[in-house]
């Protein structure tokens, strides 16, 4: 299979993970006689700082000519007091955008071996399986007006949707639900905002199209509450675009750190943009320390929902399980009798696995 791969290391701890994934493509390539082939782009505050912009014309075309794009982080002190349109976020949304990757793929799955990283109760966690979709092109990150006035005494961020943008995130949720325990909660904050009574609305409505799935809502404060104290309640998680952002970090803490956490960013036609939940950790970047595994587990995503590579994306994340298995952890996971390591051999001993196990099941199943 021949796949043209767009890479965005980004800053701090991005440009670490990202090296780990391309040796782990490049394993898979070798064993299977794949070709794939790898363009580098400039993103975030390496962009700004080599071209004037967060998201430079040439990132965008290559992203839109690619088969996928794989991305590790963005943003650090140096450029947080930079205005709005200079911030180095403002290219990760806008990637998003320009893309039309509405739908994040959050998947949360506790690995045993890791049991007792989270701080949670290990009866509470054991089991976790979940699933966040998330929006991710619309609501407050995205609406018109978000300005401060003249005089900077006064803000306004908008939370907009339009009905379009709730109905295809809210028909994905429902398809990722039947191929998984059937359940889905929808998050919203129905009590007090208009968008999320749409949103109530919307789901309600489709839930018809889809009578194999069980349907809950849920407010987003109770849900908060309920997602580190009753985790194994969730299956399909569906929310907006902020919900979603803030949920998921929280719910890193079942797997023992945000370090394990892959995302897939995805539109309807299978093309997508392949990150770790995590962001640029500027306290631990440039070490060699940071956990690469969020990273690889998004290139596992990569390899099955934007290439259908089913073998392959099962192979690498049986080998993270392998390497956990064998007690191998970076220092963001706290592990009993455990081996620390860094960034690259976390990395190389996933490699190990890569090349030489087979794997049939899917470690962290989203959808087929
Ligand atoms: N997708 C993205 O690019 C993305 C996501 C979140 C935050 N950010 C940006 O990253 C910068 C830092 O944000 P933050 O500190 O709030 O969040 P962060 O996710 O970068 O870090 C939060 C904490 O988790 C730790 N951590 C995160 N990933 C880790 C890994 N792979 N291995 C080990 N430890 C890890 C960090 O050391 C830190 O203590 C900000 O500029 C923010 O805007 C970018
Ligand atoms: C960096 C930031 C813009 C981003 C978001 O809020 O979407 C990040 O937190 C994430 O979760 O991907
Ligand atoms: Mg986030």
């Amino acid at each position: 299979m021949e796949k043209q791969i767009v890479l965005l290391p980004g800053d701090g701890i991005g440009s670490e993970v990202i090296q780990s994934a391309k040796q782990v493509l490049d394993a898979i390539t070798e064993r299977f006689n794949h070709t794939f082939t790898y363009h580098t782009h400039d993103i975030g505050g390496v962009a700004i700082d080599q071209h004037g912009t967060p998201l430079p014309q040439d990132t965008v075309r290559a992203c839109e000519q690619a088969d996928a794009v794989l991305l590790g982080a963005v943003g650090g002190p140096k450029w947080d007091q930079n205005p709005s349109h200079l911030r180095p976020e403002k290219g990760l949304l806008g990637i998003r955008k320009s893309l039309g990757l509405f739908a994040n793929l959050r998947p949360i799955k506790g690995f045993p071996q890791l049991l007792h990283s989270s701080p949670l109760k290990h009866e509470v966690v054991d089991g976790s399986d979940l699933l966040i979709v998330r929006e991710l092109t619309g609501g407050l990150y995205f609406g018109k007006p978000s300005e401060r006035s003249h005089d900077g005494n006064s803000v306004v961020d908008t939370l907009a949707y339009e009905r379009s943008e709730i109905e295809r995130i809210v028909d994905n949720a429902f398809k990722s639900a039947q191929l998984r325990r059937k359940h889905l909660t929808s998050v919203d904050k129905a009590n007090v905002l208009e968008s999320s009574k749409l949103w109530r609305e919307v789901v309600e409505e489709k839930k018809a199209d889809y009578p194999d799935v069980t349907v809950e809502h849920q407010l987003v404060d109770a849900a908060a509450m309920k997602l580190i104290t009753a985790p194994t309640d969730f299956d399909v998680i569906v929310t907006e675009n902020m919900f979603g952002d803030i949920l998921s970090d929280e719910a890193s803490v079942l797997t023992g750190s945000l370090g394990m956490l892959p995302s897939a960013s995805l539109r309807d036609d299978g093309v997508g943009l392949y990150e770790p939940v995590h962001g640029s950790a500027p306290d631990i970047a440039g070490k060699g320390v940071a956990n690469p595994l969020a990273m690889i587990l998004s290139t596992a995503m990569m390899l099955r929902h934007s290439f259908h590579l089913e073998k392959e994306a099962n192979i690498v994340e049986e080998a993270v399980q392998q390497v956990l298995q064998d007690g191998y952890h970076t220092g963001d996971l706290d592990v009993k009798n455990g081996q620390l390591v860094g960034t690259k051999e976390m990395t190389r001993r996933v490699l190990e696995h890569v090349t030489s196990q087979d794997a049939t099941n899917s470690i962290m199943t989203c959808y087929a």
